[in-house]
């Protein structure tokens, strides 16, 4: 999840000419990360046969894959994750229904929610809407200072949302942000593939010109049950705290060896470093 950077929602409606399928492979080859299916007229039934064709689209690809508002679609699909609205099912109600390894995303308009749903243990959080949008029109802009302020206040991955385009993109990443997502711009273009790459490029110029971090230097990359992962965790603590393990009732491995609890905050986590957390299943 840290890694992606470009994240593209479906929308149907924009490209009545072209599949589902056929557009979302063109963003994923153009450079998007992570995808959403986004479907607000269909019946359950088809959500469900879309939501399979794009984990399989997804799979082959190597791409995270999200469904947004349900998660029982998302389970039934086995999707990486959900993404709720403020008005969608709670983050704890979805945790519950899809467990520990499953994304959760937000949508976040103002700061205040994005410290709430950083607390109720979102993945990541969509904030926005930065510019006015077609998509969804009732809804007023965040603008840019938003951004801004998510910038300085957020620490779990946030995407920019919301008319953003490669014509405005460099000005919400000048704003703070370092990760974007868009519907029109890319589903709606006559070259979904090359939009993404445009946006992908600003994206990517301007990780590339900015300073790193003290933090992101300090990054180790591991394995996490078998998921290639980056962490700022120096710790077993730290890391087990980072996937919300700390009070849950889970063995960690590292390397192939059971670290007792005990042992967590002084067992360093170390680039190349295997951890496996393995949940307890049934009483006793
Ligand atoms: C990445 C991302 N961010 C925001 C939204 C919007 O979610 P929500 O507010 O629930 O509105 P709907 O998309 O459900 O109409 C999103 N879907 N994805
Ligand atoms: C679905 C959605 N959610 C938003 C939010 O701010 O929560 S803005 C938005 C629409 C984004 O579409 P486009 O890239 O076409 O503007
Ligand atoms: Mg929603």
């Amino acid at each position: 999840m840290h890694e992606c950077k470009l994240y593209v929602v479906s929308g149907e409606n924009y490209h009545p000419d072209r599949g589902l399928l056929e557009v979302m492979e063109a963003a994923i080859r153009g450079g998007a990360d992570i995808v959403q299916l986004r479907d607000k007229a269909s019946p359950k039934r088809e959500l469900l046969r879309k939501a399979r064709a794009m984990r399989e689209l997804t799979r082959r690809l190597g791409t995270l894959f999200i469904v947004n508002d349900h998660p029982d679609i998302a389970l039934a699909a086995e999707a990486d994750g959900v993404h709720l609205g403020q008005d969608d099912l709670p983050v704890a109600s979805a945790r519950q229904m899809l467990g520990p390894d499953r994304l959760i995303g937000v949508s976040t308009h103002a700061l205040p929610q994005a410290i709430a749903a950083e607390r109720a243990g979102a993945d990541y959080i969509g904030a926005g809407p930065v510019y006015p949008t077609g998509t969804k029109p009732d809804r007023p802009a965040a603008t840019l200072s938003y951004i801004s302020e998510a910038a300085r206040a957020v620490r779990i991955p946030f995407f920019a949302i919301g008319g953003i385009h490669p014509g405005n993109a460099e000005d919400v990443l000048a704003a703070g942000a370092s990760r974007l997502c868009a519907v029109s711009a890319v589903v709606g273009s006559p070259d979904p593939e090359e939009a993404c790459r445009r946006l992908r490029g600003y994206i990517d110029r301007r990780q590339a010109s900015r300073p790193p971090s003290p933090s992101a230097a300090a990054r180790a990359r591991l394995t996490v049950n078998g998921r290639a992962v980056e962490t700022p965790a120096a710790t077993l603590l730290e890391l087990a705290a980072e996937y919300r393990l700390a009070d849950r009732r889970v063995v960690a491995e590292r390397n192939g060896e059971v670290v007792p609890r005990a042992s967590w905050p002084d067992v360093p986590v170390r680039e190349g470093d295997r951890i496996e957390f393995v949940h307890f299943v049934g009483g006793g």
